[in-house]
Parts: structure tokens; C-alpha cells; sequence
């Protein structure tokens, strides 16, 4: 709590003047309010007893004349006081907003979203709302020590009995306070996971529908409830226990004060007018009271929603300049990876000693099943982590030692599913490079091959592209992400994916793009479909974090049983038609299937023409667990995930699947229920054979249906 103090009172003193004038207004306010009650002495005792009429109408002028400056000045106060309380508090937004900027990637990775904006949403504001009310809280604090000297003044032994009294009051607070800041920082903290709970869901909507999982998502989330409610009323009641016991502490003190205030005055020790002074300082003492402790609450939440503030200010970047890091001046001569391991946990390297040097002007493709460490090569080569061992260099230099605005500012980066704001199709691509003219920006949509299509949208360059640029195709999506990573001329382009999530008309035509775009570019492109990186200078194949294979796409098929060659042979074999919805498959192609290779060609040539092809969404379930089995599927391009229902009744990936793979053959067979649910990961296009074609099929080939039932027992 100390230091919540600490730090808002450090937060004023940055405002030096408009603090001391706050203050000054402030005691001129409470000067105002103490004096009032004290009036009653004045009047009575000095003017009506006496029956001095000039003063008593002096001091009527003067309350009259008080009252209104009092008010002039609150008024200017109020003024003065809104613009400083909203500067300090978006001083704070600014600040946690900034430092979300500075945190590397692996921040984001291990944080849940809805934690990050509850520490905005609920944080902030509980710490918002208490500013705003610091004058009146000053007002209450000082007031209640203006006021006891008062006391002392009028009658010091009444006074006395007061002031012993008061610590009364603060019983409450003491003794339920740490337990209402520990409630409420608890609440916070279940607010945060009820913010990223919601957010999760909204999200895996299409997942949560296509399994069927709302009500146990509604239990989980009811769970959550049954926790925020015993905290919150746990939370509130501490609050009014404060409440109530503080003032029960002022009951027993004014009723004390009075009764011997009373006794005082009737002995004629205490004149009536300060009888009457006192006994309104008392009430206006218990008013004071009870704003403080109304305060109370918002002084706890406040102090909760600091502590997390700070949490997240004092978060140390993993990733920054260090003290020696120099900018990286314009890349000249080429990357290298010197031995590096790296794991983003203790337990599991992911990279496991790279070793290869890519040269300035030259396309370089990283290829690889699944997990193999294709992204992470991108992550240590845009600094988002730090090697464990080894190095990455840039033209030589420890990329460590690299100042990180400088060597990203060289890189351009195409991703899979490119995020776009929610702006104009020109503020989106101007993103590469904020003060790029219109006339560049006009230029990198032509390079990108998307400036006619903008031309030809009613609003051009100004069309909003709608949230994370959900009004337009994914293909139009990745052409101005394209447009946005080549506007800054980058020195290397790197291509995440960048035509994977892409249906397959759509993928040729900015594979196309691309191509044109890479002449002469130093270009490293990471890549799951071995088509696309057909054309490298030097293909890398990935298998669990090491280089398995290196060479030209020539070189690698000639590796006997080489991984490439085996990727490549999968991988292709497919011809689809130029709209992406026929695909026809060889008898060559369908020989590689395990349930295939001992047919002979006829009879693979008969069964190519029962495949149908099925194009598929992204995220969208196509087969669920448990569903009789009627079809082979094989995967023409595209991602999918195997899920299996683990013992929550939720989904656990077992294996995703890319181009080439296959699945449900014994479905060819029998019917037997589905033994796990695929679900696409981008837009996927199957090539599908039904059981009873086979079958009719196999009618006609006895020898083979003896066969292929033998090898399924
Ligand atoms: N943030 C992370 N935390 C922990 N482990 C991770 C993280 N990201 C990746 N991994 C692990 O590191 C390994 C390599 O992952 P990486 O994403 O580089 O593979 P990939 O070849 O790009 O796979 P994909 O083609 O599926 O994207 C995998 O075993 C993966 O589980």
C-alpha cells in the first residue's frame, strides 16, 4: 500500500506547478469548511450574548464572502484537477502500453492475452477511478486533522476524549483491510482469467460448434463463476466490515463527547457556543469519517490493481540492445548459423546444432515435416529469442551485438495468415514504412500485383479493409502483406508460409508474384509444400531441430532414398485443374499409398478415376471421432490436425498432417467408426475414394480382394 502511495505521489511531482496550485486550493477549501462549525462560537458567545450587532454582521459578511470563494475556488479546482488526474492516469496507460511493445515474443507466447488486456481494462480503471477521487480524499484526510486541532482549541479535554476515541474508527480498517487488498487482488487476478476464458472461446468458436463442446464450456466457465462469486463476496463483505465497524467507532465517540460536552456545560466550564462548535465538528468529524471510509474500498482496489501494473512494468525483456549493440550497417555480404541449439524449454531442443551460411542475393528455403524447426530458424533470425549455444551473425556480426530496430529494419516478412489493421488498404502497406509517399505505396501494391484490384474498389487506396482485414480474400490479404514487406525495400525477405494458408488457384498466382519479387533478393522462405521452394538456391531440410539434407532441388532428388526426394515424390503426382476444384492422380502416385503398392497399373488406373475432390476452410472438422469410416482421404494440400478426446472430454492434437499425407484407408475395407477427428488447419484440398467404388471395383479383381483382406487381418 505504501508504495502505491509512493508511486502515485511521485506521479503528481511530475506535475509540479498544477500540484502545488491543487494543494494551495485544497487548504483554502478546508479553511472554509473548519471555520464554519467554529462560527457558531463567534456568533454566540462574541456577537449575540453580548449583543454586538457590527460584528455579528461582520462575521455574517465574512461566511457569505468565505462561501463563495470556496465555491469559485472548488470550481477551478475541479477544473484544474480533471486535467491533471487524466493526464497521470494516461501517463500510466501509456507507460503499460509502451512496455507491451518492448516484451519479446516469448512474452507473448507464455501470457495469456486476456490477462494482458484485464491488466487495461480492470487494473487501470480500479486505479483511474481512485485518482479522480484523490481531492476528496485529501479533503477527508486533512480535514479530519484540521478539524481535531479545532477541537483542541475550543476545549482541550473534550478534545482529548476525542482524539483517544478515534483510533476506534480505525479498528475496522486494521484488522479487515489486508484481508479485503488479498480479496480483491485475488478477484483481479479471476477477472483476468475470466477475460482470457472468453476471449479463448469467442476465438474457437468454429471448434467449440463443430465438436459439439458448448455445454462443457459452459461448465468450465461456470466454475470460473462459482470462483469469482465467493471472491467478490468475500471482497465486498471485508469491504463493509470496514464500513461498519468504523462507523460504529464514531457512534460511541460523538455519543461520549456529547454527554460529557453536556455535563461540561451545564457546570458552566464549556460556554454554549462552544458546545455547539464542538458538537458540529464531531458530526462533520463523523461525515470525514465516512468518507474515508467509503474511500476505503477504492483505496484497496486501486492498490490490487497497481501491484499488477507493476507486475507487468517491471517485466525484464529477455530480448533488448545491449550496452556494445551497434546498428547493423546495409547487409553486404551474408547470415551464417554457427552451431546453434536452441530450446524455448529446458526439456526439448528444437534447433540442434545448425550450421549453414546463407549469402547475400540468394534464395534459401527451409523445408520439413512438421515440428522440425522450420519457424523457430525464423525466430532466431529475427532476434524474437536468443540462442543457448552457437550464434546467428549477420555479415559477421553476432546478431546480439546488432541493435534490433537496425537489423529488423532491413528484414521484410510475408507470414502465413498476414494480420492486417483496421485501416485503409494504404495505411496497411504504408505500416513497412510510415513515411513512404503515396506514390511508394502506389508502387509496392503494383509489385505485389494487387494495385488494379484496389483501383477497381469504390474507395481505391482508402477502402478499410475491415477487422484484421476480414473484408478481403486471403489472397488479396497476403498480396498487400506483400506489398507492406517489400515497400521498405528490405535487404532479406523472409517468407513464413507465405502461400500455405492459400487455396490453390490463388497460391500459383502469388507463388508467381513472389518469384518476379525474389530476383536478386536475399530471400529465406520457410515452407512446408516443397513447390515452393522448388526454385531455391539451396533447399535445407529440416528433421527434429538439424539439417538432414542440403542442395539444389537437382541435387537433393538425386540423394538415393534421400527424406527431400521421398517429401517430393509424396508431394507430387497431383494435377489440379487451374480453379483448384479437380485434382486427378496417377497410378504412379497411388502405387506409393502402403494399401496400394501391390496393385498393378490397370487397376490403379480404374481406381484414379473414382477419387473426388473435396476443398475444404480452414478450421472446419471433417471428420469426428466415433462417425462410421466410408472414405480414404489423401491430402492434396493444406494442414490438418489428428485430435483424440483425452480424459476431460477435450481434444488433444496427435499429429498434423500436410501435403501427401493420407488417412482412413481401412475405411476402404469395413466400416469402422472414425478413430480420432481431423480438423483443416488452413484451407485444405482432399482427394477422396468411397468404400462401395472400391469395392465394386475389387468385384472385378478377386485375386486382389483376397489380398487386401488378408493384409487388413
Ligand atoms: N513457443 C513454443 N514453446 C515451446 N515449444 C515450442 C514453441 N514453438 C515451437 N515449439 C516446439 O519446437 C519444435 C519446432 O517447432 P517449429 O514451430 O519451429 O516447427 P515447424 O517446423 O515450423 O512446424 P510447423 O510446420 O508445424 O509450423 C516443435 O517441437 C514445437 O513443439
Amino acid at each position: 500500500m505504501f508504495s502505491f502511495v509512493r508511486i502515485v505521489v511521485s506521479s503528481f511531482l511530475r506535475y509540479r506547478l498544477p500540484t502545488a496550485l491543487l494543494l494551495a486550493a485544497i487548504v483554502v477549501e478546508l479553511a472554509y469548511e473548519t471555520f464554519m462549525p467554529l462560527s457558531f462560537k463567534f456568533i454566540i458567545d462574541f456577537a449575540i450574548v453580548p449583543r454586538e450587532y457590527t460584528l455579528l454582521v461582520i462575521i455574517l459578511c465574512l461566511m457569505v464572502s468565505g462561501a463563495l470563494a470556496s465555491v469559485v475556488i472548488g470550481i477551478l479546482r475541479d477544473r484544474m484537477f480533471t486535467k491533471l488526474g487524466s493526464r497521470i492516469v494516461t501517463d500510466y496507460y501509456k507507460q503499460l502500453f509502451e512496455k507491451l511493445q518492448s516484451l519479446p515474443t516469448e512474452f507473448y507466447h507464455r501470457t495469456n492475452g486476456g490477462d494482458i488486456v484485464s491488466r487495461f481494462n480492470n487494473d487501470l480503471i480500479s486505479i483511474d477511478t481512485f485518482i479522480m477521487l484523490i481531492p476528496y480524499a485529501l479533503l477527508s484526510l486533512f480535514g479530519l486533522i484540521f478539524n481535531v486541532a479545532v477541537l483542541f482549541i475550543l476545549q482541550w479535554q473534550l478534545a482529548l476524549i476525542a482524539v483517544i476515541g478515534l483510533p476506534l474508527c480505525l479498528v475496522g480498517p486494521k484488522l479487515f483491510g489486508p484481508k479485503a487488498y488479498d480479496a480483491s487482488y485475488k478477484l483481479k487476478e479471476e477477472q483476468a482469467n475470466i477475460a482470457t476464458a472468453v476471449q479463448e472461446n469467442v476465438s474457437a468458436q468454429p471448434v467449440i460448434k463443430a465438436f459439439g463442446l458448448q455445454s462443457l464450456f459452459i461448465k468450465r466457465f461456470d466454475d470460473h463463476m462459482t470462483h469469482y462469486r465467493n471472491l467478490s463476496s468475500r471482497s465486498s463483505f471485508s469491504n463493509f466490515l470496514i464500513d461498519r465497524t468504523t462507523n460504529m467507532g464514531t457512534m460511541i465517540l460523538n455519543l461520549t463527547t456529547i454527554c460529557v460536552g453536556s455535563l461540561l456545560a451545564y457546570h458552566g466550564i464549556l460556554s454554549i457556543g462552544s458546545l455547539l462548535a464542538f458538537s458540529s465538528i464531531l458530526i462533520s468529524l463523523s461525515y470525514l469519517v465516512a468518507a474515508i471510509t467509503w474511500l476505503a474500498p477504492q483505496f484497496i482496489q486501486a492498490t490490487s490493481g497497481m501491484q499488477r501494473v507493476r507486475e507487468l512494468l517491471e517485466e525484464q525483456p529477455s530480448i533488448y540492445d545491449s550496452e556494445t549493440a551497434r546498428d547493423l550497417p546495409h547487409f553486404e555480404r551474408g547470415i551464417e548459423f554457427r552451431e546453434v541449439k536452441f530450446g524455448y524449454t529446458p526439456e526439448q531442443l528444437s534447433l540442434n546444432g545448425i550450421s549453414l551460411t546463407i549469402p547475400k542475393g540468394t534464395y534459401a528455403a527451409f523445408v520439413g515435416a512438421s515440428g522440425s524447426g522450420k519457424s523457430t530458424i525464423i525466430n532466431l533470425l529475427m532476434r524474437f529469442y536468443d540462442p543457448q549455444q552457437g550464434a546467428v551473425l549477420y555479415d559477421g556480426t553476432d546478431i546480439r551485438q546488432i541493435a534490433l530496430q537496425s537489423l529488423r529494419s532491413q528484414i521484410g516478412i510475408v507470414f502465413q495468415e498476414s494480420f492486417l489493421f483496421r485501416s485503409s488498404i494504404r495505411e496497411n502497406i504504408r505500416l513497412g514504412k510510415p513515411e513512404a509517399s503515396d506514390e511508394e505505396v502506389v508502387q509496392a501494391a503494383r509489385s505485389a500485383e494487387i494495385h488494379d484490384f484496389i483501383m477497381s474498389l469504390p474507395d481505391g487506396y482508402d477502402t478499410d479493409v475491415g477487422e484484421r482485414g476480414g473484408r478481403l480474400s486471403g489472397g488479396q490479404r497476403q498480396r498487400v502483406a506483400i506489398a507492406r514487406a517489400i515497400i521498405r525495400e528490405p535487404a532479406i525477405l523472409i517468407l513464413d508460409e507465405a502461400t500455405s494458408a492459400l487455396d490453390p488457384a490463388t497460391e500459383v498466382a502469388i507463388n508467381a508474384t513472389l518469384q518476379r519479387l525474389t530476383a536478386r533478393r536475399t530471400v529465406i522462405s520457410v515452407t512446408h509444400r516443397l513447390a515452393s521452394a522448388e526454385h531455391a538456391d539451396c533447399i535445407y531440410v529440416l528433421n527434429q531441430g538439424e539439417v538432414a539434407e542440403q542442395g539444389s532441388h537437382q541435387q537433393l532428388l538425386k540423394l538415393p532414398a534421400g527424406r527431400y526426394k521421398q517429401s517430393w515424390q509424396k508431394q507430387t503426382g497431383f494435377e489440379i485443374s487451374e480453379d483448384g476444384y479437380h485434382v486427378e492422380v496417377s497410378a504412379e502416385r497411388l502405387k506409393l499409398f502402403p494399401i496400394f503398392a501391390d496393385m498393378d497399373d490397370s487397376f490403379l488406373q480404374g481406381i484414379s478415376h473414382f477419387f473426388a475432390t473435396e476443398s475444404y476452410a480452414k478450421d472446419r472438422t471433417i471428420i469426428h471421432e466415433g462417425d462410421p469410416g466410408d472414405k480414404f482421404y489423401v491430402i492434396v494440400r493444406g494442414k490438418v490436425e489428428v485430435l483424440k478426446k483425452d480424459e476431460l472430454g477435450g481434444n488433444a492434437r496427435v499429429a498434423v498432417l500436410s501435403d501427401g499425407d493420407f488417412f482412413g484407408e481401412v475405411a476402404l475395407l469395413r466400416n469402422v467408426p472414425r478413430t480420432a477427428s481431423i480438423q483443416t488447419l488452413t484451407p485444405v484440398v482432399f482427394i477422396t475414394l468411397q468404400r462401395e467404388f472400391f469395392q465394386d471395383l475389387l468385384k472385378h479383381a478377386p485375386h486382389l480382394a483376397e489380398f487386401m483382406e488378408s493384409r487388413s487381418k
